[in-house]
């Protein structure tokens, strides 16, 4: 039974797939502090906030069994994800499902601020009858600037164009069609600060954005501006602002979040008659809570129970036809990567990995991570997966060297690993048979015909006549039986190998009895 923990409000419709799944256990306690959810996480096996929850180190460290923290929205600055990324947490979120939201937010804010709303409102219920104080401006014919055109800054967009503004958008992703798609100009911040009437961010809060629009923007804004930040606190500078609000510059401000949450009383925004705010609603409608809810409870279940997901914060994304590619690969990545571990001895320094074939022309980073999965999984166990084998790689300054080639040797496809530790250096190469799926086809330039499953033993041994009838007999006598059994030598008489594929898993006394028999090297269980 896997147990799931929902630590912030969380639409109940949207979760109703946890709670009818047989293998879920859903437990809700919203308002922890850090130390109460540190002292209960150990439990469980995934957690799932909005933005209010801190999923700090100190929170995945007491995490013993977690294995995923769904975030149900899409910021995921509350949550630590090289934390996460080092225990092999997987972080998802729900990008698409509060994004019509997030922007209709952000356009109520727009119309509130262009014709002082909340600001009537308030003297109206307070019995004044004010019609001179409230004159408003029209948004038709009024330049919008947009910092951010991804899935919400696009969406604000084609509303502004809907109202008659002219919108200049900059994004450094943006693409001069994708702009033009939309109808809107692309233009840098100067040009949005020196040209807006209106000015919305939709960024995330990174390095880059923090304070990006700030005192030296706002020296050169056009008088009168309006600024509106439904993203995130800090990427506006809450004190620029105050000054340039105050000096005339900026004419009023709408704000959803600030950049501390929630802001103190003494907070100049609460207070000024410019200024209007609300309490980070952007993506509280119905309608989103039970989208991103829906959406990240599907992909929890999926990581719960090991099959494929998406929506990963920690992990790159595959697109699908890269995906459909690689997909058959995986389990041929993965247990070559063990194989080639359960061989070979000492301490690991490099991991060579080449793809030749119909390999060259794809992104093969996600075969990377299945191959890291299979050689780490053998020496540190269970705590390795997708998203943290790269960086226990680099943590244990292993080296990994990824090549591309044209060699198939015959082969429409074809997957070369070296291990190089402090004692020896070993190679294997699989491919995927068309109709007959996966096989090994050299062991250190051996050429073998191996199906990678089960149990294998693997004998190094020198090529004398003899050799196959000692090894059936003390396997037979041991009643171990072979399945299948492949030789393979360079020359005659020279170093050899034989690989037998056995119905069982080979006590080490047996292993030993064969280590012992004359002309042997090395004898090697290999169990994948
Ligand atoms: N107020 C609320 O309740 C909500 C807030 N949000 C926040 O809104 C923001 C945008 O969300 P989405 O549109 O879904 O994300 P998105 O990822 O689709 O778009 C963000 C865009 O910002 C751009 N960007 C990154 N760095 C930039 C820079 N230095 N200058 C200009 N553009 C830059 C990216 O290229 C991307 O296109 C996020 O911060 C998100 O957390 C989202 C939902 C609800
Ligand atoms: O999705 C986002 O980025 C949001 O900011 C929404 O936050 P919330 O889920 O409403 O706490």
């Amino acid at each position: 039974m896997f147990k799931v923990l929902i630590s912030d409000p969380i639409s109940d419709q949207g979760i109703q797939l946890l709670h009818d799944a047989s293998d879920v256990q859903v437990d809700k306690q919203t308002g922890l502090s850090e130390d109460e959810l540190c002292a209960i996480i150990g439990e469980y096996d995934a957690l799932l906030v909005r933005s209010q929850t801190k999923v700090t180190r100190r929170v995945m460290e007491a995490g013993t069994k977690l294995k995923a923290v769904g975030r149900a929205g899409v910021g995921v600055d509350n949550i630590d994800l090289e934390a996460a990324t080092e225990r092999g947490i997987v972080v998802i979120n729900a990008p698409d499902g509060n994004t019509i939201s997030t922007c209709e937010h952000t356009f109520a804010m727009l119309m509130s601020l262009a014709r002082n709303i909340p600001q009537a409102y308030k003297k109206t219920v307070g019995g004044e009858w004010d019609r001179k104080s409230f004159l408003g401006v029209e948004l038709r014919n009024k330049v919008l600037g947009i910092v951010g055109m991804g899935r919400i800054g696009s969406e604000v967009a084609q509303r502004a164009k809907a109202f008659g503004m002219e919108v200049i958008g900059y994004d450094p992703f943006m693409t001069e069609e994708r702009a033009e798609k939309l109808g809107v100009k692309a233009g840098s911040v100067d040009d949005i600060v020196t040209q807006a009437d209106f000015i919305t961010v939709h960024t995330p809060l990174t390095n880059e954005t923090r304070h990006m629009i700030g005192k030296e923007q706002f020296a050169k804004m056009k008088k009168g501006a309006r600024i509106i930040n439904c993203a995130r606190g800090g990427i506006v500078d809450e004190n620029a602002l105050m000054d340039a609000i105050n000096a005339g510059v900026v004419a009023g401000a709408a704000f959803d979040v600030f950049e501390e949450e929630p802001p103190t009383s003494e907070h100049p925004f609460l207070n000024h008659p410019k200024v209007i705010v609300t309490p980070h609603l952007g993506a509280s409608t119905v309608e989103a809570q039970e989208n991103v809810a829906i959406d990240v409870s599907e992909q929890l279940l999926h990581i719960l129970r090991n099959e494929p997901f998406k929506n990963a914060v920690n992990m790159p994304a595959v697109p699908g036809d890269v995906l459909k590619k690689l997909q058959p690969y995986f389990v041929v990545s993965e247990k070559m990567g063990s194989f080639l571990a359960q061989i070979t001895e000492g301490a690991l320094q490099e991991i060579q990995i080449n793809f030749s074939g119909e390999l060259t022309d794809v992104d093969t980073s996600t075969l990377v991570r299945y191959i890291l999965k299979g050689v780490l999984s053998y020496h540190l166990g269970s705590d390795v997966n997708l998203v943290n084998a790269n960086h226990l790689a680099k943590s244990r300054d292993v080296h990994i060297v990824r090549q591309k080639s044209s060699a198939t040797k015959g082969f429409t496809n074809l997957i070369t690993l070296t291990l190089k530790t402090n004692k020896e250096e070993r190679s294997i190469a699989g491919t995927l048979l068309n109709g007959y799926g996966a096989r090994i086809v050299a062991i250190d330039k051996y050429p073998v015909d191996i199906e990678p499953s089960g149990t294998l033993i693997l004998v190094s041994h020198n090529d004398k006549p003899g050799m196959i009838g000692r090894l059936g007999t003390v396997l037979g006598n041991n009643d171990v039986n072979i399945a299948t059994m492949q030789v393979g030598r360079k020359i005659i008489g020279g170093a050899a190998i034989m690989a037998l594929n056995v119905d069982k898993h080979v006590p080490k006394e047996v292993l030993d009895e064969l280590s012992a028999l004359p002309e042997m090297k090395t004898v090697k269980e290999v169990i994948l």
